[in-house]
């Protein structure tokens, strides 16, 4: 369709610490900065609240969804009549006075300034690797206990996840089969497994799926002992990188083509190819 709308969308890359009102500072500014290129999403990664020194610094700064930051987002969101991906607030628990545990909470909001959706990490990094890397996320996180199905917004249909889901390809999977159009993975990928793997990865998700691949990300050096490997970015389905932050703190913008999608999906029918017959079909358990 000639002169058909595409939205444009912003995926923001920082370098989060302990220092929660920074991290807002940072974060505002590049909304502020997204809203005045009249983006109609902005793209946040996870930790964009703050990356804690400890699992005790990260449990003493965790917030429910009623809470200030959250609030904040909310506010700023209906000031620039943007929606918004918090992709992994640091949230409290169900439970959180008995066990002190929290969820990893990928938080959509809308120009109005409503949650519309919360989507909780369902695979936790657990990963000791021979060369350094070793990170335990359940000593101070619950697993999400399930999908959500993919959220209709201004820059199309979206499924949502975290940073390491996006090692899944049944995940990605289950989230085109209901219908995603754009494939969310915020992240703070090491820069040891962001190097290796990174790259690869996103733009798999994205020819398999034939969706957009939307991954806002942290990068630099949050303390002494994490570094991110940044390199946020936007694939699109055909498995092309449409958009790339330079290092440091910063924005890159993509438009969403959902008709060259379409086209794609048509040129090359690999949901019809499938053979459900030979390794079965990907499900979605969800309780209705
Ligand atoms: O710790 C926080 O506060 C926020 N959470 C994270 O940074 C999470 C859990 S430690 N990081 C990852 O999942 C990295 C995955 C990764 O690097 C890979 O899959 O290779």
């Amino acid at each position: 369709m000639a002169g058909a709308h595409k939205p444009l969308i912003a995926v923001c890359q920082m370098t989060s610490t302990s220092d929660k009102e920074k991290n807002f500072a940072t974060c505002s500014r590049l909304i502020r900065e997204a809203a005045g290129r009249r983006a109609c999403m902005v793209f946040l990664p996870e930790a964009f609240d703050y990356i804690g020194g400890s699992t005790e610094e990260t449990l003493s700064l965790a917030e429910s969804l009623h809470g200030d930051t959250i609030q904040r987002y909310t506010q700023l969101a209906r000031e620039c009549g943007l929606w918004l991906s918090l992709g992994g607030f640091h949230e409290k628990g169900p439970n959180w006075d008995t066990d002190q545990r929290i969820s990893n909470s990928h938080v959509v909001v809308d120009n109005t300034g409503h949650i519309v959706s919360v989507y909780r990490k369902a695979h936790l990094f657990d990963v000791d690797l021979q060369n350094g890397v070793s990170l335990r996320e359940s000593s101070s996180t619950l697993p999400g206990a399930e999908l959500i199905r993919p959220i209709t917004s201004p820059a199309g249909k979206i499924g949502l996840g975290v940073c390491y889901d996006l090692r899944f390809p049944e995940f990605s999977l289950a989230l085109a089969q209901q219908g995603a159009e754009l494939l969310t993975y915020p992240s703070a990928f090491t820069l040891t497994t962001g190097l290796a793997h990174w790259e690869v990865l996103l733009r798999a998700r994205a020819i398999e799926t034939q969706c957009y691949v939307v991954a806002a990300a942290q990068t630099d050096r949050h303390n002494e002992k994490r570094t991110s490997y940044g390199h946020a970015m936007v694939v699109d389905p055909w498995g092309l990188v449409i958009g790339q932050c330079q290092g440091g703190t910063g924005i890159c913008y993509a438009e969403i083509d959902i008709p060259y999608m379409e086209r794609v999906r048509r040129d090359m029918p690999v949901w019809r190819h499938r053979r459900t017959d030979l390794y079965g079909k990907i499900s979605f358990n969800k309780p209705d």
